[in-house]
């Protein structure tokens, strides 16, 4: 069971709603992930969405509404009110973008936009780089959850930098970290979990894979795999070899004589 945002969520997978080929696909999709938590842009619900919106109301979620494509703090801040007043939670999954080419987040009007809506009493989920800093400010500002990215949005690479993050889960232990974007496959994703990681969040992986419901199935296990093998606590990585078979009392085998 993980704790996040005020809420119990059962399942470490958030999932997103963009890039399906279907609505049906869509949900099938979510449905075979079993994701609890689900992200929707608010931006899409605003270009006459009630269909959609009538689609995903069917499924039992927690939503977090995202800003997904704003720019700037006036325009982050206007879409998470519209959000709050569509989706009825202060939950808001925050994306200031500074740069087009890799959709990197700014970190500068990121923090600026979280003082804000905390002030506004939204549970701000801030889209972020690795940046251990940018990370601590954000706490700073009022964040109670971290969304570190793993690689930019929609390219599937994976973990860009584990030793990064690897710094963030270690120098913030008690804090709820999602792994948000870039994610591929269901190994990345278990790569985070096995890491410490809380849960990950990931959209194109799934609707643009071949067949979306399999891979949401196939996301699910990655990311009970990658949890359970980080409760289970896992052997310490060793620079020289140690026999896994004892050979003590091995009959015919004498180092000492040079028998073959
Ligand atoms: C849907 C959403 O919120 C994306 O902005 C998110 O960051 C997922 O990224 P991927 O599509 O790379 O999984």
């Amino acid at each position: 069971m993980l704790k996040i945002g005020g809420k119990d969520v059962n399942s470490r997978l958030f999932l997103g709603t963009a890039l399906y080929p279907s609505p049906q696909i869509m949900l099938d999709a979510i449905r075979a992930s079993e994701a609890e938590v689900v992200t929707v842009s608010v931006r899409r619900e605003g270009q006459g969405g009630e269909n959609f919106w009538k689609q995903i109301n069917q499924l039992d979620c927690h939503w977090l509404p995202n800003t997904a494509g704003c720019h700037t703090v006036k325009e982050a801040v206007t879409t998470a009110e519209m959000a709050r007043e569509l989706f009825q939670t202060n939950w808001i999954k925050l994306e200031v973008i500074g740069d087009e080419y890799n959709l990197q987040p700014d970190p500068f009007r990121l923090l600026d936009a979280t003082r804000e809506l905390v002030k506004r009493g939204f549970e701000v989920f801030p889209y972020c780089t690795d940046d251990l800093v940018l990370c601590q400010r954000l706490l700073d500002a009022g964040c109670n959850i971290l969304m570190p990215w793993g690689a930019p949005i929609g390219t599937g690479r994976g973990l860009s930098d584990p030793y990064a993050l690897q710094t963030l889960r270690q120098r913030l232990p008690d804090i709820p970290m999602v792994i948000d974007a870039g994610i591929g496959l269901p190994s990345h994703a278990t790569q985070a979990m096995e890491m410490g990681f809380d849960a990950v969040l990931l959209n194109t992986a799934v609707a643009q894979a071949e067949d979306p419901v399999n891979m949401a199935a196939a996301f699910k296990e990655g990311v009970t795999a990658g949890r359970r093998a980080y409760e289970a606590g896992a052997m310490p990585v060793r620079d020289i070899a140690k026999p896994s078979t004892p050979v003590l009392g091995t009959p015919f085998w004498q180092q000492d004589k040079g028998d073959v």
